[in-house]
């Protein structure tokens, strides 16, 4: 265990003060306001609320803009994140098999699902699918909405004890009442494939650091990027949207891409402004359709990591899957952009296996 953690760049030392960190977490700052009134330095949490009034994504369609030409307007090429993400899981598959055949090892998966959120079911669906695909075990824990606190915490800490497990991943959102905090924490870190436990996410802001996982929706930003050809150095991102899961460990892994990265949040001023200085524009903000054509700069590359279900009347469906960005308008003005649905999400769901696979690797010391 000692090398694992040495190979991460992780003490040991570190590792054994996790209680203490533990109760510093859970206990100081979810006591109610207990740590924003000691330390307002921390700043007042604000649930970030998007004020769609300054902007006109909520009445689509809209005339054609006039910040470009429709003559001379060129098309952005679309990047294809479900063959990038074929690409890797065929990758994938591959180590898999050296992994079997060579070390009599299989990487495992372990999910916990809570509830029965139709996007939340469909998402651990495609997961569980994946695994099947490229040789991975998986193991699902469902458990009702009602269910308490203590019976998540009890499937993670056996998906934590099991050694057929090396990744475990607990489906967010969480039903509201329950601490994801206390839950997400319990998760072992070695075992921790979303990387939000505070240790992974605190190395991945510390320089130098080497987090032992990276969220997976980070990953596939990045892996877009860079398989799409795109410098990342010195370049200007707008990164909209600060959520644990996507906006904020994306805006860090690009910053160690040494780009210059800018956040945009609901309680910006103008942020329709701000992105439109920037040469990549990731959006994670949840808000279909909020960032328009006229919040792009010409040949912008543009990542859209939206997957908002929205209501349709049609006798097939009943709802279509709209990213943050108002695709028809940023084909227009973007050169590089990604589509919703096949853009992140599938990518997002490759890097979980091969999350996986590196954690077997990890746990196995065969790297
Ligand atoms: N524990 C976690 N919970 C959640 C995460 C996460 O990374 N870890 N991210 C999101 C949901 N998510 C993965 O869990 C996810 C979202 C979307 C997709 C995806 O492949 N989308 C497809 C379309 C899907 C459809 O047809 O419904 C696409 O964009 O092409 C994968 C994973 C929140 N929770």
């Amino acid at each position: 265990m000692r090398a694992l953690f040495s190979k991460a760049k992780i003490t040991y030392r570190q590792t054994r003060s996790l209680p203490a960190l533990r109760f510093l977490t859970s206990d100081h700052v979810q006591r109610g306001n207990f740590s924003k009134k000691i330390n307002p330095i921390l700043g007042p949490d604000f649930p970030d609320i998007w004020n769609l009034q300054s902007n006109t994504a909520s009445v689509l369609p809209h005339p054609t803009p006039s910040y470009y030409n429709q003559e001379e307007a060129t098309v952005a090429s679309v990047i294809d994140g479900k063959s990038i993400a074929e690409k890797i899981r065929s990758e994938i598959a591959k180590e898999v098999h050296i992994l079997k055949t060579e070390h009599g090892k299989i990487p495992g998966l372990a999910v916990v699902l809570v509830g029965q959120r139709r996007d939340s079911k469909t998402y651990v669906r495609f997961k569980i699918k994946a695994c099947h695909e490229v040789g991975i075990s998986s193991f699902l824990t469902e458990l009702p909405e009602d269910c308490s606190e203590g019976e998540v915490l009890n499937a993670v800490a056996g998906f934590n004890s099991n050694p057929a497990v090396h990744s475990i991943l607990v489906q967010l959102p969480l039903p509201q009442r329950m601490n994801e905090e206390r839950i997400l924490n319990e998760i072992s870190l070695e075992k921790d494939v979303d990387g939000f436990h505070p240790l992974n996410m605190g190395n991945l802001a510390i320089n130098g650091r080497r987090p032992l996982f990276i969220p997976c929706a980070s990953k596939a930003c990045i892996e877009l990027l860079l398989r799409s050809g795109v410098e990342l150095k010195g370049k200007n991102v707008t990164v909209i949207g600060r959520s644990n899961v996507v906006g904020l460990p994306t805006s860090l892994l690009l910053q160690r891409h040494h780009a210059t990265v800018t956040i945009v949040h609901a309680l910006t001023k103008n942020p329709q402004n701000i992105t439109r200085e920037a040469d990549i524009v990731v959006s994670a903000a949840g808000v279909p359709n909020l960032v328009r054509g006229d919040w792009l700069k010409p040949g912008a590359v543009v990542i859209d990591v939206g997957t908002n279900p929205v209501e349709v009347q049609n006798e097939e469906h009943d709802y279509r899957l709209t990213g943050d960005v108002c695709y028809e308008e940023a084909l227009k003005v973007a050169s590089k952009i990604t589509p919703v649905p096949g853009g992140v999400g599938p990518v997002t769901i490759a890097m979980l296996l091969s999350s996986t696979v590196e954690s077997a690797k990890m746990i196995y010391g065969l790297e």
